[in-house]
């Protein structure tokens, strides 16, 4: 892995695994506010590991949404905390805080990034179905597509909406079915599928009203689950 001059290069502490060092690797990326983690990013991530085939998730805690207000966001530390806490039994899913590593928040800089740096691995992108119908407002949103095969995992009550919105109309040509999701790593982009999941209701939005706060105790169902 080699960064570019201007680029900081990452600890061992950031150092993710496997690293794209010579096999082929398969990293499904999750990009996320996880304001804080829970139970939906854990099914999505699961799905996507199972029905894409993938060999690892990095879950890419984000230090800010650029569509997002900055208020009410907690502490990157907090999220990430709060990200590791809900994944601290799963071997292949690993949250990151990769984009403040390399200075980035615009999805598609951060891809250009990890394809530059890990030029063997072959990354997905994951997002639920609510960030499909609102990607046309992101930052050079069809570079991001022309970069990165994307899967969407389904989510309530976003499937119609998303389907029915410019992103997908747009790219409609490059939609394959889910049957091959298995495959769509190795597609070249661009590339996408619609992942029809068992839908799960956890929202941060929801926990938030529950009552999450930074520097209180991580809410939990009593099995240390979000
Ligand atoms: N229950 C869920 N089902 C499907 N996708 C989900 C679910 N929860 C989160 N995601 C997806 O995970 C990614 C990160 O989501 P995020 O951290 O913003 O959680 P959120 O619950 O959507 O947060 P908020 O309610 O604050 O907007 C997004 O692509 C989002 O669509
Ligand atoms: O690149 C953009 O312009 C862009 C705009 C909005 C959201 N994103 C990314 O989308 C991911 C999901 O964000 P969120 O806040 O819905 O969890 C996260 O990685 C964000 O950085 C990216």
């Amino acid at each position: 892995m080699t960064a570019r001059r201007g680029e900081p290069a990452l600890g061992k502490a950031q150092a993710p695994s496997p690293w794209g060092d010579g096999r082929r690797s398969r990293i499904g990326l999750l990009g996320g506010s996880f304001n804080p983690a829970h139970q939906g990013h854990l099914h999505i991530s699961k799905q996507a590991l199972a029905r894409l085939r993938l060999d690892a998730v990095w879950w890419l805690v984000t230090p800010q949404n650029p569509l997002k207000a900055a208020r009410g966001v907690a502490p990157l530390a907090a999220r990430l905390a709060s990200a590791r806490a809900v994944c601290a039994r799963e071997r292949h899913i690993l949250p990151l805080a990769l984009e403040t590593a390399f200075g980035t928040t615009r999805t598609a800089d951060t891809l250009d990034i990890l394809h530059r740096r890990f030029p063997r691995a072959r990354f997905v992108w994951l997002m639920g179905a609510d960030n499909l119908a609102q990607l046309p407002s992101w930052h050079r949103w069809r570079h991001l597509a022309a970069t990165t095969p994307i899967a969407i995992l389904d989510r309530a009550p976003y499937s119609k909406e998303a389907l029915a919105g410019l992103a997908a109309r747009r790219l409609a040509r490059f939609r394959h079915p889910a049957r091959i999701a298995g495959v769509l790593a190795d597609r070249a982009p661009p590339a996408w599928v619609f992942l029809p999941i068992r839908k799960h209701a956890a929202s941060a939005t929801a926990i938030r009203a529950r009552g999450w706060t930074v520097s209180g105790p991580v809410p939990t169902d009593g099995e240390g689950n979000l």
